[in-house]
């Protein structure tokens, strides 16, 4: 849980010089999307793991670039808590002259939160999604998940005599957090902060938007990489919050990972792994997606064994929790990157909603979102020797079980360092 700690920040990949990439620009600058909590990642941590469970609950801030609000006048005086401080001043985004584009490389590092990011006054041009160049989206905001990143186009083509907020907003939980604030200021001016309100967000339980923008982000035409036309496996990954063991925990068809003492690898090479696989699939066809069952499933830690090089194709199917509310889901895969398939509403079909998925201009990524009561399918080629995670970016969340391991060709992992288990040997 280092994110909650405030561990966090962008590397920014340059394509080698003289190749030139699908669209222009002037200049460039990183927006680091994040939220904040009071409660320290060990007291967190403490809840997560209690009976009752003990939530983390909504962020006290939304972050831009590490900066962000807080209302002193809600804490005790003494509690160290200045807004007035010069540090706690609006932080700028950045400072654009006019008719220029600028490219924002955007990547939202948020332990909970789904995001909305914009610019007032100003459309977005999105180009490029997980370091993939996508056809471009003209959009007026963007939704972020934890772990996506994106590159949006903006150009300065509004009242230069004027500033704008630059918001990040809650979407998909219940909005209790205030807005992340930044400027978006011209050169030569001096006006301060902009004259208007904040914006104040699309509305936090709306999914219609957010699945249409996600569905709207398809490869670049001029590159395309075509997926394999077939997978060799197919999981489907059924999403649950359940109490396991007087516990509340996600599990993954019923099964609740939790990371074994010795790690996979290790154990896998040394001939100490168990082999026990975990389920591929779920009851689907008589599965009520609506009111999944409250106390079920086992603590495990299991991994899908893959072939080198094979095709395998995941469906992540959404549910209710047990508070009966629908969430958001990023899953985030170590060690490759897949290709979006499909969106759904409701229940996964194999029969007829494979039909659907895109093979012809898929965007590829590493972090997908998984919308409320609906399904996400993706497909990737094991090519990675190693053992390698896929889980929920929302960091409680993986803490509580919400992720699976896939391990494919491990004997062509090179000896492990006598050193791997620590340093006494
Ligand atoms: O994992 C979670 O637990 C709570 C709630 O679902 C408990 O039922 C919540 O809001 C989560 O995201």
């Amino acid at each position: 849980m280092q994110r909650v700690a405030g561990l966090d920040g962008m590397i920014v990949v340059s394509v080698p010089a003289g190749v030139s990439e699908p669209f222009r620009y002037d200049e460039e600058h990183t927006v680091l999307l994040m939220d904040w909590w009071h409660k320290s990642v060990y007291e967190q941590a403490v809840g997560l793991a209690s009976d009752p469970l003990v939530f983390v609950n909504e962020p006290q801030s939304l972050l831009i670039n590490g900066r962000g609000r807080f209302n002193c006048s809600s804490v005790a005086a003494g509690a160290g808590c200045n807004a007035s401080s010069p540090e706690c001043s609006l932080p700028t985004l950045f400072t654009a002259v006019p008719g220029k584009t600028y490219r924002l490389r955007i990547g939202s590092l948020t332990s909970l939160s789904s995001l909305n990011f914009e610019i007032q006054g100003h459309s977005m041009t999105v180009v490029e999604a997980d370091g993939h160049y996508v056809n471009p989206v003209r959009v007026d905001s963007l939704f972020v998940y934890s772990g996506e990143t994106y590159s949006v186009l903006v150009t300065a083509d509004q009242d230069p005599s004027m500033s704008y907020w630059a918001a990040s907003h809650v979407v998909g939980r219940e909005r209790k957090t205030p807005s992340g604030l930044a400027v978006l200021r011209y050169a030569h001016n001096h006006s301060g902060p902009p004259r208007t309100l904040p914006p104040a967000g699309p509305a936090w339980n709306d999914t219609a938007p957010r699945m249409q923008q996600s569905r709207s982000i398809v490869a670049h035409p001029a590159h395309v990489e075509v997926p394999p036309a077939r997978p060799d496996r197919e999981l489907l990954l059924l999403n649950t919050q359940n109490r396991i063991n007087n516990r509340v925990k996600w599990a993954i068809n019923g099964v609740s990972l939790t990371f074994p003492p010795t790690p996979f690898l290790v154990s896998m090479k040394r001939g100490m792994y168990n082999n026990q696989q975990p389920p591929e699939t779920y009851d689907y066809r008589s599965y009520d997606i609506a009111s999944p069952p409250a106390i079920n499933g086992t603590v495990a830690s299991a991994a899908y064994r893959l072939g080198l090089g094979s095709v395998v194709d995941v469906v992540l199917q959404n549910t209710v929790a047990l508070n009966g509310k629908s969430e958001t889901h990023p899953w985030h895969l170590h060690g490759h990157d897949f290709w979006v398939l499909a969106y759904g509403d409701g229940k996964f079909d194999p029969d007829k909603d494979a039909a659907k998925f895109n093979l012809r201009d898929p965007v590829m990524k590493n972090t997908v979102a998984l919308h409320p009561m609906g399904w996400t399918a993706v497909r990737f080629r094991a090519d990675n020797p190693g053992v390698w995670l896929f889980h929920c970016h929302i960091e409680a969340h993986v803490y509580m079980g919400m992720g699976v391991v896939f391990e494919e060709g491990i004997d062509k992992v090179g000896r492990l360092p006598k050193a791997i288990m620590g340093c006494r040997f």
